[in-house]
Parts: C-alpha cells; sequence; structure tokens
C-alpha cells in the first residue's frame, strides 16, 4: 500500500534569515515569539495579534528554544519540541507564517560575544533565581526583532517581568516597535498555562493549584476591604504554607510584592504604595519549576483587575 500523503502545513514554515527576508510584507506585521509546545496561551497571542493587524496584516509566529536563556542543570535538553503541531495551532489561531530557526541559524558563531545587558531589574525575582536568563532573553528577542522587523510584538502577562525587560529594552534602546502584553490564560481550575505544565504528573497538578490559589488570595485580600501589601503578602504566605506540606510539596522560591516597571519590592506599610502591583510566584513541584502573577491595584479600597 502506498504510503498516505503528507498533511500539508497550513502556513510556510521559515528556517532561515533569507527566507524570513523573502517573505513578502503585507500591511501591519505583528510577532508572537514563543519556544514552542504550543497551547491556549499562546494561540491567544496570536488571536490578539491577528486582531490587531487585522485581515490586511500579516501575523508571524516565532518557534525558538533559545540555550543562552537556559542555565546549567535547567531543561533546555528536555523542553518539549513538537513543530508539527505547533505549525497546526498557530494556523489555527491565525498565524500567516512561522519562522523556526535551527539554533545555528540564531547562532551562527557560536555563543554572541555582544549580549544585551537587562540592567538592575534583570538581577531580581526570575533574575536572582536564573542567572544570566534575562541577558540571553533579551539577546534572543533583539535577534528576533531584527530578524522579524515587525510593527507590533506581543507577549505574555504571565512572564510579567519578562514583558517588563522587553518593554524597557525597547524604549531604551529605540527599538522601532510597539509592544503589547496579553493577559494570562488559565484552566478552569486556575493553573496558568505553561508548556512546562506537561511535566507534571496528577499528583504534581494539584499541588501546582497552590500557585494560582495563593495568588488569588493575595488579591482577594484586598478586593475584601483595603488589605495593605502585608496582609497580601500573609494570605498568599498561607497558601503556600499549606502546599508545602502536601504530598508532592510545593517549594517555593520567592513570592513578591513588587511594582510592574522596574520590579522592586512594594513597602509593607499601607499607603507608601499607591497604584497597580504584581503579585508573583515561583515554586518548583517535583523537578518543575512553575511561575505565575497576577495584577492588583493597592491604595483604593476594592480596586482589583
Ligand atoms: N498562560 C499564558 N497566557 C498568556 N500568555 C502566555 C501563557 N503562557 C505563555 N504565554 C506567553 O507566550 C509567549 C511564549 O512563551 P513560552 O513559549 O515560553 O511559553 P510558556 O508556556 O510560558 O512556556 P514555559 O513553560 O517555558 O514558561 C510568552 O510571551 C509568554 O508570556
Ligand atoms: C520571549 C521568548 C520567546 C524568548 O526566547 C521566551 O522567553 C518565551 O517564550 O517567553
Ligand atoms: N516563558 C519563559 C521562558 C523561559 O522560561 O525560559
Amino acid at each position: 500500500m502506498p504510503a498516505p500523503a503528507a498533511e500539508p502545513t497550513p502556513v510556510p514554515v521559515l528556517h532561515t534569515a533569507a527566507e524570513l527576508r523573502a517573505l513578502p510584507r503585507r500591511g501591519r506585521r505583528a510577532v508572537v515569539m514563543t519556544m514552542g509546545a504550543l497551547h491556549e496561551g499562546h494561540a491567544a497571542l496570536v488571536r490578539a495579534a491577528r486582531e490587531r493587524t487585522g485581515a490586511e496584516g500579516q501575523v508571524v509566529v516565532t518557534v525558538f528554544v533559545n540555550p543562552l536563556q537556559f542555565g546549567t542543570g535547567e531543561d533546555l535538553d528536555r523542553y518539549p519540541r513538537t513543530l508539527d503541531a505547533d505549525v497546526v495551532v498557530a494556523a489555527g489561531a491565525g498565524a500567516d507564517a512561522v519562522f523556526a530557526p535551527p539554533v545555528e541559524e540564531v547562532y551562527p558563531g557560536g555563543e554572541p560575544e555582544v549580549r544585551i545587558s537587562a540592567g538592575p531589574m534583570g538581577e531580581r525575582l526570575e533574575g536572582a533565581s536564573r542567572p544570566g536568563h534575562f541577558d540571553g532573553m533579551l539577546t534572543v528577542v533583539a535577534k528576533l526583532l531584527h530578524l522579524t522587523a515587525p510593527d507590533l510584538a506581543l507577549y505574555g502577562e504571565k512572564d510579567a517581568q519578562q514583558l517588563a525587560l522587553i518593554t524597557r529594552m525597547v524604549r531604551d534602546l529605540n527599538f522601532p516597535v510597539e509592544v503589547e502584553g496579553v493577559p494570562t490564560v488559565r484552566e478552569p481550575d486556575g493553573l496558568a498555562l505553561s508548556s512546562r505544565n506537561r511535566y507534571l504528573s496528577e499528583a504534581e497538578r494539584t499541588t501546582a493549584l497552590a500557585l494560582s490559589r495563593a495568588l488569588f488570595a493575595g488579591r482577594d485580600a484586598v478586593a475584601a476591604g483595603g488589605a495593605g501589601p502585608r496582609e497580601v503578602r500573609r494570605a498568599a504566605e498561607a497558601v503556600l504554607a499549606e502546599a508545602g506540606r502536601a504530598r508532592p510539596p510545593l517549594v517555593p522560591d520567592y513570592l513578591a510584592l513588587v511594582d510592574p516597571a522596574h520590579f522592586t519590592e512594594i513597602p509593607a506599610e499601607p499607603g507608601v504604595y499607591e497604584g497597580e502591583a504584581v503579585l508573583a510566584v515561583a515554586a518548583r513541584v517535583g523537578t518543575t519549576r512553575l511561575i505565575d502573577n497576577v495584577r492588583l491595584r493597592l491604595g483604593r479600597p476594592g480596586g482589583v483587575r
């Protein structure tokens, strides 16, 4: 029996900078950068990109697992690589093309000597836990912005510190692109969608629900009647402490209440800081490290987004 014909790819998949340059530009171009293993969170970014550019515009999705942003002992080798399925998800959400270069195409000379420095914000929270991560992330984002030359680039609020740093890089270094954040997509039970969720066993996933529960507890404390930073942290910490006794246990890395532009810690005293804040958490369950965050408004009782 003849082998079944391969399914045609629904959109062009480009692997080289030259192929990308040859892609005819059409209207306003948006880019959605990913490391692949696409899920509904990524699809939401692509749909938002499609909406912003309109039918006459162009949406390019990049799929690239960037070695430069992984530290020693992290999950670079086991990170899921599922390009065929990714192309289907990207096309289904409205992408016009996928750019999926091999490592040698992005780093033809090996590791770059010249990199973007993320500065002080890049050393806090995620940066403290993953030294060098944000320099590596910004370096590849800068390269992908040059390669794709978009008018608009969209990133998820799930990676809030990453989004703040990209926004800052674009402003500080005059990249000619507009940056837009897209709200976090969650499972019905609250778990933020993440490619790393697929590492979790059922029991680990149950424990991992404490991340979003802790964040919601902090946010609800504000909504219930003007809790200050100290109460917000306490409410979230209580949930994390309980999950620390679960089987398997949650092992928190950090819980922090920070300002969204610089990611500096907000003072505990009520009224010192007023405005938007980010309550961010990172924790390990088994061998999987997950992050999540919510936005809340401090200083005005009941002001929750
Ligand atoms: N649940 C989500 N909601 C909205 N955006 C998301 C979500 N998860 C990821 N994104 C965004 O998708 C883009 C690509 O992220 P990435 O490919 O690293 O996916 P991820 O699911 O965050 O994977 P990881 O497990 O590596 O954290 C980023 O801008 C990221 O913020
Ligand atoms: C922005 C990004 C694609 C850079 O590798 C990555 O950090 C991600 O997927 O969030
Ligand atoms: N979504 C964040 C990319 C990383 O964990 O390296």
